[in-house]
């Protein structure tokens, strides 16, 4: 006997099938987005009404992957179905509703996980019943048996299995997981630095949520006070990358369970001295949290709230052509940090230098007296947290656009400076090692006097690095140029990305 749940898995993605073939027509009589007839779909058609009344709620991974995938390959699924029905008698032409059918299946049979084809076929037929009574149904059989056909056979038998898909990355992973949960405007499609909530004041909150964890945001032996300061830093940073004045926060421990009484009382000690030193940046301090002891490393959250006037914050989506690129302070200088902490110092590095750079990756600085100055000059903002030429990429996705920065204009610091003379090949940490906490924003240049004069009230340096330029071709192309001495540099990775294979690049 099957596990209930599985047959309640089954049913979820049986109802996510028949809501993409709907969603799949929609799109093409309306011309709508992908992800506006998901949202669309979330917000009206939940909970389920009528034909679907004995399916249970969809599963809203697969429910994604169909609408986006189809809708990413439509040329590609048509042609490949148009030449099954060529080979066919009788007219090629068939109805929307037929083709949205075949489109999802033709889909889930070439990209998706390994569900055996057999059962995906039997899928889309059951499909056909339901909207059709007469040959309908086994055309689906007919096309998709032949789609199934030409994929590689992984074993004899009845089992057709897909190729297993590319890992996903933390972003891929919060569009198909979280995304389709957050539809409320405040959360901005969970493409920026922070969510925005109207409380029917002048003001707009900000809200913003980061987690800290031992080996992967700071080393074991860096000390406790300093991950307190990283963790409200880097959590202080995103409220600075909307423009927002921090007002309070809350804060959640998770202590490894196999630490010893001493061990706990020493580390939490350190931990809080260090949430003191960086807490005055609050307007507020510290409203509530959790504790709790867990089989596992040092887990550290904390999640922030700020302030802005209504409709003032900074987004990453308003990026402009013929915008400059600005950045804060200095870059890369906690990438070195991290690697001569890692490493050891080349021959040649002086400790001293050594030291600030691994002063700069433990205590981050966020920009909080730069970002509320920036509100109403600039186009659009981000922090430096995963890298330059990553978050400059989030900047220019979120708005539509390219960037084009000179690597030579990229602020150094002196230690940073003195690390490169030696150690030449660890330059490619300056644009892609993250860490930096610095803001990166767009502006006209039109602006640029207000934007220095601003620079110099809140006692932080500023750098022009690049410009703006139209969107990409094609789209999905990398949107961020580096360019030394005009010559494109070819870059390993953009930044840093939780899951990716390329992570420690
Ligand atoms: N588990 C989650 N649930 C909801 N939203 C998430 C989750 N993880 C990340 N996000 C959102 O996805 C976006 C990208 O995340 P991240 O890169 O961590 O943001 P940031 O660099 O600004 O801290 C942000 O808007 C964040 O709020
Ligand atoms: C021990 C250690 N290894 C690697 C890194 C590099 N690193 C880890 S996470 C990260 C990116 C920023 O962290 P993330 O969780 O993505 O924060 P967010 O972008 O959400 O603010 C970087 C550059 C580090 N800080 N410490
Ligand atoms: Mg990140």
């Amino acid at each position: 006997m099957k596990p209930p749940q599985r047959v309640g898995s089954q049913l979820s993605r049986s109802a996510a099938r028949l809501a993409a073939v709907q969603a799949i027509y929609e799109m093409e009589v309306t011309g709508a987005a992908a992800d506006t007839i998901l949202e669309n779909f979330l917000r009206q058609r939940w909970p389920w009404s009528g034909a679907m009344e004995a399916l249970p709620p969809p599963d809203l991974d697969l429910l994604t992957r169909l609408i986006q995938g189809v809708q990413a390959s439509t040329e590609d699924l048509d042609s490949a179905i148009d030449t099954i029905l060529e080979g066919r008698q009788g007219s090629t032409r068939i109805e929307l509703l037929l083709r949205s059918i075949l489109r999802a299946g033709a889909y889930e049979l070439r990209a998706l996980p390994e569900i055996p084809a057999k059962v995906v076929i039997n899928e889309y037929i059951n499909l056909g019943h339901a909207f059709y009574s007469s040959g309908e149904p086994a055309l689906v059989n007919a096309v998709l048996d032949r789609l199934a056909a030409a994929l590689p056979r992984q074993s004899p038998g009845d089992t057709l299995r897909r190729r297993r898909p590319p890992v996903s990355g933390e972003f891929d992973l919060i569009h198909r997981f979280f995304r389709p949960l957050a539809t409320a405007p405040g959360a901005l499609g969970l493409s920026d630095d922070a969510a925005l909530l109207a409380v029917g004041t002048a003001d707009d909150l900000v809200l913003t949520t980061d987690t800290i964890v031992e080996s992967v945001h700071f080393l074991p032996g860096d000390p406790a006070d300093s991950v307190g300061g990283k963790l409200l830093g880097v959590n202080l940073s995103d409220l600075a990358a909307m423009g927002a004045e921090p007002l309070a926060y809350l804060l959640s421990v998770a202590v490894p369970q196999a630490w010893s009484d001493e061990r706990r009382e020493a580390w939490l000690g350190g931990f809080a001295r260090g949430l003191a030193q960086m807490q005055p940046l609050f307007r507020q301090g510290l409203l509530g949290g959790d504790t709790v002891a867990a089989p596992a490393d040092l887990c550290l959250t904390a999640t922030a709230l700020g302030r802005v006037p209504s409709g003032s914050a900074l987004r990453r989506t308003g990026a402009r052509i013929g915008d400059a690129i600005f950045v804060s302070g200095t870059i890369g200088d906690a990438a070195l940090g991290l690697r001569l902490a890692t490493d050891g110092l080349p021959p040649g590095v002086a400790t001293a230098a050594a030291a600030t750079l691994i002063d700069r990756y433990r205590w981050p600085r966020p920009r909080v007296t730069l970002g509320p100055r920036l509100r109403g000059l600039v186009h659009a903002a981000a922090d430096v947290s995963d890298g330059l030429v990553a978050d400059l990429a989030h900047i220019c996705r979120a708005s539509g656009v390219t960037a084009e920065i000179d690597a030579t204009a990229i602020p150094l610091s002196d230690a940073a400076l003195h690390v490169l003379q030696f150690a030449p090949a660890l330059r490619s940490l300056i644009l892609t090692g993250g860490d930096d906490y610095e803001l990166i924003f767009t502006a006209p240049a039109a602006n640029r006097a207000a934007i220095d004069a601003a620079a110099v009230a809140a006692e932080v340096a500023i750098s022009c690095i690049g410009t703006i330029g139209p969107a990409s071709v094609p789209p999905e192309a990398e949107p961020v140029r580096v360019m030394v001495a005009g010559v494109t540099m070819a870059l390993e990775s953009t930044g840093f990305e939780h899951f990716s294979c390329n992570r420690k690049k």
